[in-house]
Formats: structure tokens, sequence, C-alpha cells
């Protein structure tokens, strides 16, 4: 089956009125914006396509950074799913993000997992983007850790550390630009979701100590994600009001996935591996490149695995349960 994506931008129906330039209700604009929103009915489409063909149901959903697919290569009974296969579905256009929903066993939970996410860059809407967050909720996920390579902003970082997320700066917010925009859906959640406590902070301490326990010392830390547009990396300046600001590592994601997954009260763990060190100084001779993220991203791969791995046995432990 083929991904049966309803795109309008002026081929056909409305632009969700937001849209200046219509004429006889068509979209005259060609951009990616300018796209229908996925309808509930659309969600649940492809939720109950997947829960059809998969004899479990997920409880934590994971999203797997740039190089960081190998998380999903550790789970047992795993269901392969290409994103081309899946009614509804984006494709990822980006290496290192495979573009594969798998299903499977991890620390024995039941887990689905995006080996490739979405990014704006990419040419889609920031609801596109997160769009299999609401996917994982109608089939019954939980819980979201959502992975990501970021550039290290706070100046202890270095390459290789991990930086569990305890808060964000949605940069692209403030410029107007949400995933929850446009009529809100009630049966997903409410107009206007609080996210001053977006990030799980139980989850957050257990992590730093599983941090340490797998040797990783001052290797670890919480700090906040900030995501920009991109595809370009950041300008000196651009960084340097990033750190004034507050933030501690830079990428082009994950934020929106939150945003998208407390709305639906979904709880949310959220990790940078950190892949390169931010250019703060004008005389540097480094420029920041996609195979450095790759490669810092490889280096980490087993110890990340592991670490995800004793994550999911706590939440296990500790929650799943408690409700089962
Ligand atoms: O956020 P993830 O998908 O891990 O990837 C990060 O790494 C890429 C840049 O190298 C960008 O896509 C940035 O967002
Ligand atoms: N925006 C941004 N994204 C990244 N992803 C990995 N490294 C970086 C970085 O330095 N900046």
């Amino acid at each position: 089956m083929t991904g049966v994506t309803k795109i309008i931008n002026g081929n056909s129906g409305k632009c969700n009125g937001h849209c200046k330039s219509v004429e006889n209700g068509n979209c005259q604009r060609k951009d990616s914006t300018h796209e229908e929103n996925y309808t509930y009915e659309m969600i649940q489409q492809t939720a109950n396509y997947l829960s059809q063909r998969v004899p479990f149901e997920p409880k934590i959903g994971i999203i797997c950074g740039s190089g960081l697919g190998s998380l999903a290569q550790q789970l047992k009974q795993p269901i392969e799913f290409p994103y081309s296969t899946i009614p509804n579905f984006p494709v990822s256009t980006v290496e290192g993000h495979a573009g594969k929903l798998i299903f499977g066993f991890l620390s024995n939970v039941p887990v689905v997992c995006m080996q490739g996410r979405f990014h704006f860059y990419e040419g889609y809407p920031l609801w596109k983007c997160a769009m299999p967050v609401r996917v994982m909720k109608l089939m019954g996920v939980c819980q979201l850790i959502a992975t990501n390579a970021a550039g290290g902003l706070h100046k202890n970082y270095k390459v290789g550390d991990i930086m569990l997320v305890k808060d964000h700066i949605n940069m692209m917010g403030f410029a107007g630009n949400n995933p929850l925009q446009g009529p809100n859906e009630e049966r997903f959640g409410p107009r206007f979701p609080p996210m001053n406590k977006a990030y799980d902070k139980e989850l957050i301490q257990r992590g730093i100590e599983i941090g340490k326990e797998l040797g990783l010392k001052d290797n670890i830390h919480t700090g906040v994600y900030t995501c920009l547009g991109g595809p370009n990396f950041e300008t000196v300046a651009e960084l340097r009001a990033l750190k004034m600001l507050g933030c501690d590592a830079v990428g082009m994601s994950t934020v929106h996935e939150v945003i998208t997954a407390r709305h639906c009260d979904m709880n949310v763990l959220a990790f940078s591996l950190i892949t390169n060190e931010c250019i703060l100084e004008y005389d540097s001779q480094s420029e920041p490149n996609h195979e450095e993220v790759m490669d810092a991203a490889k280096m980490r791969e087993e110890l990340l695995q592991k670490f995800v791995a004793k994550i999911i046995d706590y939440i296990n432990k500790s929650r799943l349960t408690q409700n089962s």
C-alpha cells in the first residue's frame, strides 16, 4: 500500500483559511505550510492499519535521532514498516534516518521505534513532522522517549556527552510556528496545553543515575534544548544569542514532537547526544557538518543502546506494571 497523504498545494481543496492568496477556494501558494492538516480519522486510519498488523500494543514510543537508528536494532521480535508503506505517513529524506517504523520488545516491554524522524527543513509543516506521535498515542503509547543529535552550547559539554532535556525554548514557536496550529482536535487534547512540566523530572533523575552507572561520570547533564528550523548550522552570533537566552544544546527537531506528545497527555523523556561543540569564536578554523554528527552518534551507539534499555526497564518496573 502506498502513502495517501492528501496534499492540496493549489491542486485541490482548501488551505485551512490561513492563506491570503485564495482564489475561488483554491490555494495559490505552493509551499508546504499550505497543506491541509490530518483529520482525527486519518490518524486513526494509520493507527488501525498498524494495529491490525502488530499482535501487541506498544507502550513506549522511541524516536531515534540522527545516526541513532541503532537504538531500534536491539528490538526483539521486530516487525518493520518502511514509512512509504504506511497510509498517510511522510517519508524520511535525511541521511542517518532510515525511514522505518519498528515494533518489538525492549527490556520485555512492547515498544515502537521511529528509525528516522521528520524535520521542518525537509519541507514538512510541523504538524506533519509530529504526526507519528499521535499515531503512537492512538495505538496505546503512554511514554515517549525522544532522542536527538545536538550541538553543545554549554561550556562543559563535550562530544559524546548526554544531555537529558529538562526544558526547551521553542524558537520556531517564537516565530509563530507550532505543531498545534490550526483548529484544535479536542480528542487529542486542549486548545491551550501547559508546557511548564513537559519533561518528567523523575525520569531525568533516574537517567542521570543510569548514565553514571554506565560510567558517564561528568559526561551526563541536564539542560535546555532549543530547535531551530535548519537546515543550515548556526552563525556565531546566533549561537551567542542562544547561549545568552539559556540554551545548552541546539538542534533541529524534538520540540514539535514533545509539544504534540504533551498535548495528548503522553509522558516525555528526551535526551540529546552532543555530537559537536558549537563554535562560538570567529577565529575558529572548524566548521560543523553532518558527517561529524553521524560519527559521534556511531561512537556512542553501544552506550546509548544500554542507556535506553535501562531506562525502559525502569519505566516498566516503576510505572507500566502498576497500570496493568
Ligand atoms: O535532531 P536530529 O534528527 O537528531 O538531527 C540533528 O542532526 C542533523 C544535523 O546534523 C539535524 O537534523 C539535527 O536536527
Ligand atoms: N542546529 C543544530 N543542529 C545540530 N544537530 C547536531 N549538531 C547540531 C548543531 O550544531 N546545530
